[in-house]
């Protein structure tokens, strides 16, 4: 049984309370054309939660344990900066304002990194990161996720992650860190209301030490009984 409570504790504090569950993967897009993807069926398990909410610490973490591969979009993105392309100024303005790109840009690059990856799990971390994102992508891939985990944390903890993570990020200073926060409740959190309305999110408690949030990893990955 689903049981969703949201609660607004301050005007930038949400937290979503979510019972959970989910599978399966679509090859064939709504509009009958065929994505690259079309033959190769990924099996696909979307990473969200608010930035620094330890999404890429974790995702580690299960590609050691469970043999999926790692997609980071915002990795993705900042790499096509460094390559050169045309779109590069762009995404690089995106980022320092901590606005989302385009779906168009930040699809065709999950679907090449996907294609180009002979694995056939895969963890998506960081995307979609809002309802135009989700739906460009499963019609586009026809991939729908096997389920959702969602990184749960407070914003107080989140941002002393962010001041402390010393990656030399342009987008990791307190102005930026804020408006990626304001991002994610406006925007993301509906891609999880609505996976949630599909049974697929499983929440995780983000807040805790890095051991005690991958044992709760671990058992969201293991098969249901
Ligand atoms: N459970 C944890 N407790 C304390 N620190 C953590 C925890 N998980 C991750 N961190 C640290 O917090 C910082 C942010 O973690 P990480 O990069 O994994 O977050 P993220 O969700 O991928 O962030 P972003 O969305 O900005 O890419 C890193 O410095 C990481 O070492
Ligand atoms: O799907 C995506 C992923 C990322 N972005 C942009 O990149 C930054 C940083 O993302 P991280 O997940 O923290 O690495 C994000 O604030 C967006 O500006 C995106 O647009 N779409």
């Amino acid at each position: 049984m689903l049981n969703i409570s949201r609660q607004i504790s301050s005007s930038r504090q949400r937290f979503l309370h979510i019972e959970l569950m989910g599978t399966v993967v679509d090859s064939s897009n709504k509009e009958g054309s065929k994505s690259v993807l079309s033959e190769k069926k990924p099996k696909v398990v979307f990473v969200l939660g608010g930035p620094g909410s330890g999404k890429g610490t974790q995702c580690a973490n299960i590609v050691e344990h469970f043999g999926y591969t790692h997609l980071s979009a915002g990795d993705l993105l900042r790499a096509e900066i460094k390559s050169g392309s045309k779109n590069g100024t762009m995404i690089q303005n995106m980022i320092s304002e901590g606005i989302i790109v385009p779906s168009e840009v930040t699809i065709k690059l999950l679907e090449k990194a996907i294609m180009e990856n002979e694995n056939d799990k895969f963890l998506i971390d960081g995307f979609p990161r809002n309802e135009e994102n989700r739906a460009a992508f499963e019609s586009v891939t026809g991939i729908i996720p096997e389920f959702v985990l969602f990184f749960d944390c407070s914003e107080e903890e989140m941002e002393k992650r962010l001041l402390g993570r010393n990656q030399g990020r342009v987008d990791d200073n307190i102005e930026t860190i804020r408006k990626r926060f304001k991002v994610f409740v406006d925007s993301s959190l509906a891609v999880i209301e609505y996976y949630n309305s599909k049974g697929k999110v499983k929440k995780i408690d983000a807040g805790k030490p890095v051991g005690e949030v991958f044992e709760a990893v671990k058992a969201a990955f293991a098969p249901a009984k």
